[in-house]
């Protein structure tokens, strides 16, 4: 077997497409209980395989979009493997934008896999993903064991919730100031790209959306789970300061009829945050809120008159992040404290660059990273710096798991002070 990797021509992007499990009908979700997915189900139903027209619409979307970097393994001149990376952008400490590369879109055919072809792959896009300026990766994993060996680990959690509707009085039962409006798709598909704008801004985690990320709402209805419905919120001024997309799902389960499940909701103002949780937790013939994708620190809670009322029913990691250039992406973020810290870097075979002794001199202004031959204070993975760059991550914790060795006393409780942030960093989609 003769492996080439690289980049896919136009001629070879429906090959491409039709690796991957999304376009050919596979199951491209874990099953419960370690589904890393929000929804309630135990396993997302199948996508049917795209039709050729489907394929050749997203063909133009692959090759025309100057964001999509798509690699493939072939075996004898046929695509057996495909990825790709999304130039994209994230939301770090300091509420700074850094470009990252998105991985998204991969496999390998069921008679290809373990034999490194997506490590064949991976390594191609990191090098790409360099040569652009981006200095970190990310990606949402579908399996927890396949992407630590590549330098990936998680940085961001999300949970799913249940809040019981007997149960969701709020301490405050004031009403906000501004009002609610149900709405249809067409006027949603404009509020949410400035609801999500605003927000994005002040949320470490948050990504910058791809163009056309929410032309696809709809209202219509697709079968059992019924249709989307929206809400948003206006500020007194009438400015759109809040949006949700919910649904009211049919099933035959007794236990779990009355559930109002929201998919997405964001908010760039307490107000309408609180507004539009008000609404959804106590409409009229539900008995329960299901909400699939939502922070772990999720204010709601503290707005309770019963704070323990807010049932998490799932908890998993979320954005998984990759540093491919240590100085850059550590200079890139700022820092609430000043300190000068050296962390030494285990080797790095895919991002050998990251490889030794860096001094990172850090104040609220801005940072300096810079290779050192000094004794370091600590020695880390490339994962423990993915899990700890976004501020999500306790220092503490993953030295004792053991992914990071202090040379002396004080050295972890540094670390974690100078890379911490609040609230959690959060992504609210992913990609
Ligand atoms: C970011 C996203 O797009 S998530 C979607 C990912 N796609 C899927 O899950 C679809 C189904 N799965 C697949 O197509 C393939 O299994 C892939 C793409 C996940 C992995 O492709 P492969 O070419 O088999 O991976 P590759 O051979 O490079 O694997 C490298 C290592 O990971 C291990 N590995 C790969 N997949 C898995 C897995 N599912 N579970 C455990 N270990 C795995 C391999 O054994 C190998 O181990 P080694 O480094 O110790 O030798």
């Amino acid at each position: 077997m003769t492996i080439e990797i690289r980049p896919v021509t136009r001629d070879e992007a429906p090959a491409y497409l039709r690796v991957l499990p999304y376009v050919n009908g596979l199951p491209h979700w874990e099953p419960a209980p370690a589904a890393w997915h929000g929804g309630p189900e135990a396993w997302p139903p199948p996508n049917r395989p795209a039709t050729p027209e489907q394929v050749a619409r997203w063909v133009e979307e692959v090759v025309t979009a100057g964001h999509f970097h798509p690699q493939a393994a072939f075996d004898g001149g046929k695509v057996v493997g495909g990825s790709a990376m999304l130039s994209l952008a994230i939301t770090v400490p300091g509420l700074r934008e850094v470009p990252f590369g998105g991985v998204t879109a991969t496999a390998v055919i069921a008679t290809h896999r373990r034999r490194g072809l997506l490590r064949g792959m991976m390594q191609a896009m990191f090098d790409e993903a360099l040569d652009r300026g981006e200095p970190l990766a990310a990606l949402s994993a579908s399996e927890g064991g396949i992407y630590g060996r590549y330098g990936f680990a998680p940085a961001t959690r999300r949970t799913r919730w249940d809040l019981d509707r007997a149960e969701a009085a709020f301490a405050d039962a004031d009403p906000p100031a501004g009002s609610l409006e149900l709405v249809d798709a067409a006027t949603t598909r404009q509020a949410w790209p400035r609801v999500h704008e605003e927000a994005r801004r002040r949320q470490v985690g948050e990504l910058r959306p791809v163009p056309g990320k929410w032309d696809g709402l709809s209202d219509d209805a697709t079968g059992p789970d019924g249709p989307t419905r929206y809400l948003i919120h206006r500020c007194p001024q009438g400015d759109v300061d809040g949006v949700a997309n919910f649904r009211l799902p049919w099933t035959p389960l007794v236990e779990h009829t009355g559930t109002l499940v929201v998919d997405a909701l964001q908010a760039a103002s307490v107000d309408a945050y609180r507004a539009m949780w008000m609404l959804l937790t106590d409409f009229d013939l539900t008995r329960r809120v299901t909400a699939p994708t939502r922070p772990a620190d999720e204010p709601l809670r503290w707005m309770l008159r019963n704070p323990r009322a807010l049932r998490v029913t799932r908890q998993s990691d979320n954005l998984w992040l990759r540093v491919l250039d240590l100085p850059a992406a550590l200079t890139a973020r700022s820092y609430d404290t000043t300190a000068d810290l050296t962390i030494a870097v285990d080797a790095d075979p895919m991002c050998p660059r990251n490889t030794g002794t860096w001094r990172l001199s850090a104040t609220p202004d801005g940072a300096t990273c810079t290779p050192t031959r000094t004794r370091p204070d600590l020695t880390l993975t490339v994962q423990a710096l993915g899990s700890l760059y976004l501020g999500g991550m306790s220092a503490a914790l993953l030295a004792a798991a053991g992914h990071i060795r202090p040379h002396h006393d004080g050295a972890v409780p540094a670390l974690g002070r100078l890379f911490r942030t609040d609230p959690e960093p959060f992504n609210s989609f992913a990609f």
